[in-house]
């Protein structure tokens, strides 16, 4: 209930007055069908079917009116009082069932940007722990399902309006005989609660069964390549077979618990106007004519009824879905990352400079509180402006993490980051964020042309810079050779590209934004040696210029560094110019790089690089 009082707030907040008028209108409509209604007594009465002209009966007192109009033309007058009344609800109809199509895409639509919107504005932790399927489903699965909610609630609404509306005119009619009718349906309506609430349950249920197969499937598609090559096919398709018998229980389940309840409830209804229609004539002695006008609102009211019924049934099975989405956005409010400013992303701020350089300072950090694994531990660093530094260690030794701490993705548990001598917090991450080029291992295209995607970081960007760029990075020849040139369209998440080239043209895009900061993580990783001695050479003039921080595997990519920081169970353990470091034989640098075939050179006492 509080989740459906939540419901309405939302959608009054969302459609306002709209919502008023819409309920209005449906007031009209249902006022004129009910006056459609009494007409049918000074026809009854012409036809001599029923005698309905005598006695004080508020049936009787509708014939009455039939005096003042003039003899003869008493049948033309009521069936041109009925068409008219009946064409003005049709085309009212007409009208709210526009309305309620207006009300019903506004709500989604904002509750579509609402969403999106807060989970723009939560911080990097959010995404660390949940699941990308789990937030593709919400935008798409969950906010499906609220859209069919919406629409059931629309209809119960306009149901639950028509039904007041007529009662009343029951109620006129006869007092006595509508409290009747109308203690029976609450009575089916508090035994209806049991399905209700199994129908949430059931509701929540499929949601989940929802979310494991999307992510489930792709992680399948993600992986083709590896279920195909090592005949993994079995096995996945093992999966979705199990998944598809469970879904099909379960709905089986859902058929069954909502048939029955119609099955319940019909009964019921039938049972209740057989008694009813007794209970009236014997012992309410209803007029014959009372009777037959009650009998025709309930028997068109009683589809309503179950109509009611089995809506918020529907409805109880879309609230979990429902529920998901406020969840989603008050869990993104709570990780917003932005507080100071609100609704204000990074692109409003202005870019920071970085004169002085980067500084960690005692900085750790767990992705899980729980535990006593540190991603990162008591880490003091400074990393000059202008210079290159090269951040290496082993795997999982912390290199990623520190760097989404230096870009303020993530914030430290304890200790500080500071940007020229500030702490990066509110504003100054705000313009960090606008001065740094990130190159990830695997970078990120949209399935949109080459143009597009350079554009994408640099709006304004010229034909000249958009081709300086692709210059950089070593990948203009090929773009030219390319038919269509910049407006190649290069795929899903650019798979018409290898992987070398890939990484090419996501490096032409963030040196397109002329960043501060520019961050390589294995961004070379997947180029040939040629290639890659190019870009070094192009990056190296950054330097002087650009803050470059770089992660590498390969270590003979980092022999320019200014500095190299050492990282091992996410503690520095060495920090210092490249050579220095290679020197410190019994160092850990130093066995990286024999691991790697740089071996020592014995002339000059200390390491150099054979390949
Ligand atoms: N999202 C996450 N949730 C939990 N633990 C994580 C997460 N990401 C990384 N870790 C853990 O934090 C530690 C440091 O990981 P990180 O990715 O920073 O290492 P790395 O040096 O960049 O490794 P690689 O070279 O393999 O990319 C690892 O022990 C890793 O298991």
């Amino acid at each position: 209930m509080k989740l459906i009082l939540h419901l309405t707030k939302r959608l009054y907040a969302y459609t306002g007055s709209r919502l008023l008028w819409n309920t209005a209108g449906m007031m009209l409509v249902s006022c004129l069908d009910g006056f459609g209604i009494m007409l049918l007594i000074p026809l009854i009465g012409m036809s001599g079917i029923l005698n309905v002209s005598t006695g004080s009966t508020p049936a009787a007192s509708v014939v009455q009116l039939l005096k003042w109009i003039p003899e003869g033309l008493g049948l033309p007058v009521i069936l041109a009082v009925y068409v008219v009344l009946l064409l003005g609800q049709a085309v009212l109809q007409r009208g709210l069932a526009i309305q309620d199509a207006a009300i019903h895409t506004r709500f989604i639509n904002r509750l579509r940007l609402e969403t999106y919107r807060s989970v723009l504005e939560a911080n990097w932790s959010f995404f660390v722990k949940k699941r990308k399927s789990d937030l593709i489903h919400s935008m798409t699965g969950e906010l499906g399902q609220v859209t069919g909610g919406v629409q059931l609630f629309l209809q119960m609404l306009n149901s639950v309006t028509f039904t007041a509306i007529q009662l009343g005119i029951a109620f006129w009619l006869s007092a006595r005989m509508t409290a009747f009718v109308l203690i029976c349906g609450v009575v089916l309506l508090l035994c209806s609660r049991t399905f209700i609430y199994g129908s949430k349950a059931a509701g929540g249920r499929l949601l989940e069964m929802g979310k494991s197969y999307l992510a489930g499937i792709t992680d399948h598609f993600n992986g083709m390549k590896d279920i195909k090559s090592n005949s993994l096919e079995e096995p996945r398709y093992e999966w979705l077979r199990r998944w598809s018998d469970e879904i099909e229980a379960e709905r089986m389940k859902q058929v069954r618990l909502s048939t029955k309840s119609q099955l319940l409830y019909r009964g019921a209804s039938v049972i209740l106007i057989a008694i009813f229609a007794y209970i009236s004539v014997t012992w309410f002695h209803a007029e014959r004519e009372q009777l037959l006008l009650i009998i025709i609102i309930f028997s068109r009211l009683w589809p309503r009824f179950t109509g009611i019924q089995s809506n918020l049934e529907s409805l109880a099975s879309m609230l979990p879905a429902f529920r998901t989405l406020t969840d989603l956005q008050e869990e993104c409010a709570a990780s917003r990352e932005f507080r100071e400013t609100p609704a204000a992303l990074p692109d409003s701020a202005e870019r920071a400079k970085v004169q002085i350089g980067l500084e960690c300072r005692e900085v750790t950090y767990r992705y899980d509180r729980s535990q006593p694994i540190y991603a990162l531990k008591n880490v003091n660093l400074f990393l000059p402006a202008n210079r290159m530094t090269a951040v290496v260690g082993k795997s999982g030794a912390g290199k990623s993490t520190l760097i989404d701490m230096l870009m303020g993705l993530l914030t430290p548990e304890s200790g500080q980051v500071h940007v020229d001598g500030k702490p990066l917090s509110g504003s100054t991450l705000l313009s960090l964020r606008q001065a740094v080029s990130y190159v990830p291992q695997d970078p990120f295209l949209f399935n949109a042309t080459i143009r597009d995607n350079l554009r994408l970081i640099a709006p304004e960007a010229s034909e000249a810079e958009l081709w300086e760029a692709l210059e950089f990075a070593v990948i203009a020849e090929l773009v030219r050779r390319l038919p269509q040139g910049l407006d190649t369209l290069i795929g899903d998440r650019g798979v018409r590209l290898s992987g070398g080239e890939r990484q090419r043209l996501v490096l032409a895009r963030a040196i397109l934004r002329k960043p501060a900061v520019l961050v390589l993580d294995e961004a070379t990783s997947a180029l040939d040696t040629e290639n890659e001695v190019k870009i070094q050479q192009a990056i190296e003039k950054l330097k002087g210029t650009t803050t470059l921080i770089v992660i590498a595997h390969r270590l003979s990519t980092i022999r320019n560094a200014d500095q190299v920081v050492v990282l091992e169970q996410g503690e520095v353990i060495q920090a210092g110019a490249f050579e220095k470091l290679a020197a410190e034989r019994s160092g850990k640098f130093a066995q990286l790089l024999k691991n790697q075939g740089m071996v020592p050179d014995p002339v000059i006492d200390t390491f150099s690089i054979k390949n």
